[in-house]
């Protein structure tokens, strides 16, 4: 990997990567910023999740959170939403299919199918890249993300037990196979056939039994315009865990929208959440 920017903050360092991804078949770009900690010492990560419409820049710019970072000593992981470059296919059109919505599933379906590996590239080829490189704590992580990096978060957590020590989302998609942004990306990428959508699908991975070791923690604000217009549904991600008996903190934040406004206001209380599960002090 190549990096291609550093800038000093918060005692830290706040980088950015280009690479190869093979799970996507094109030129990658993430940000990964290393606290102060980790000059001295290996530190657990924190990876982080964008919405539609986004890329490596709208956390780390927006959401406050590497001053958070830097109190706890954990690493922050911020990969793109999609495949890029001039041959993956695309929408132009369409802010939410194609590039900047990748939606974190392995695509199935021509064209998407060839580039658009999300799944494979979070949960493995990134994770292995960055260990490999960087002074992170070999497999100790923790998951977070927003909207449909919220839905991210959730399912690569609910996918892969043991691989996240604990996961977090903001105002995710919970229900997706039954959302609009949902039902258009898993019926372009993933085809007609139901039975995979379920397997990308929260609400439908906690109600088939797949656990979480710790409790989920999940903010959505109740002015959210995506809340109203059924693309979110925590109600029924508070249904499926109770229905299971997941742990389940679902905090309706009074009158916040789906913004990053309302990100950077409850980033710390999540990130304080992630260092208690690894065991960080600040
Ligand atoms: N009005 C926006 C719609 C897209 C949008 O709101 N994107 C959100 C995530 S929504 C679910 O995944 C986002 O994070 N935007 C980036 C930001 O910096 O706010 C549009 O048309 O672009």
């Amino acid at each position: 990997m190549k990096q291609i920017e550093q800038i000093k903050e918060w005692g830290g360092y706040l980088n950015r990567y280009t690479h190869y991804a093979n799970t996507c078949q094109c030129e990658m770009t993430f940000s990964v910023y290393l606290p102060p900690q980790a000059a001295t010492q290996r530190v657990p990560a924190l990876y982080w999740l964008s919405g539609l419409t986004c890329t490596d820049d709208n956390f780390r710019v927006k959401a406050g959170a590497q001053r958070y970072a830097a109190d706890y000593g954990i690493a922050l992981i911020i990969p793109d939403t999609s495949p890029r470059g001039d041959s993956v296919p695309d929408i132009p059109e369409r802010y939410d299919q194609g590039k900047g919505a990748g939606f974190y599933v392995n695509a199935t379906q021509a064209p998407w199918a060839e580039n658009y590996q999300m799944d494979a590239y979070i949960t493995r080829e990134l994770p292995a890249l960055v260990e490999e490189h960087l002074p992170l704590l070999p497999g100790i992580r923790s998951i977070s993300g927003h909207s449909m990096g919220g839905h991210g978060a959730l399912v690569c957590a609910l996918r892969n037990p043991g691989m996240y020590r604990s996961v977090s989302a903001f105002a995710p998609i919970c229900n997706p196979s039954l959302s609009p942004w949902g039902l258009a990306c898993f019926s372009l990428y993933l085809g007609e056939e139901r039975a995979l959508w379920e397997q990308y699908d929260a609400v439908c991975l906690i109600k088939a039994g797949a656990q979480i070791p710790t409790e989920i923690l999940v903010d959505q604000g109740t002015a959210d315009e995506f809340l109203d217009a059924g693309q979110l549904l925590p109600e029924n991600l508070k249904a499926a865990c109770k229905l299971m008996e997941l742990p389940l903190r679902l905090r309706m934040q009074e009158g916040y929208d789906h913004s990053y406004h309302f990100i950077g206001s409850f980033i710390g209380e999540h990130i304080a959440y992630h260092a208690q599960v690894l065991g960080l002090r600040r």
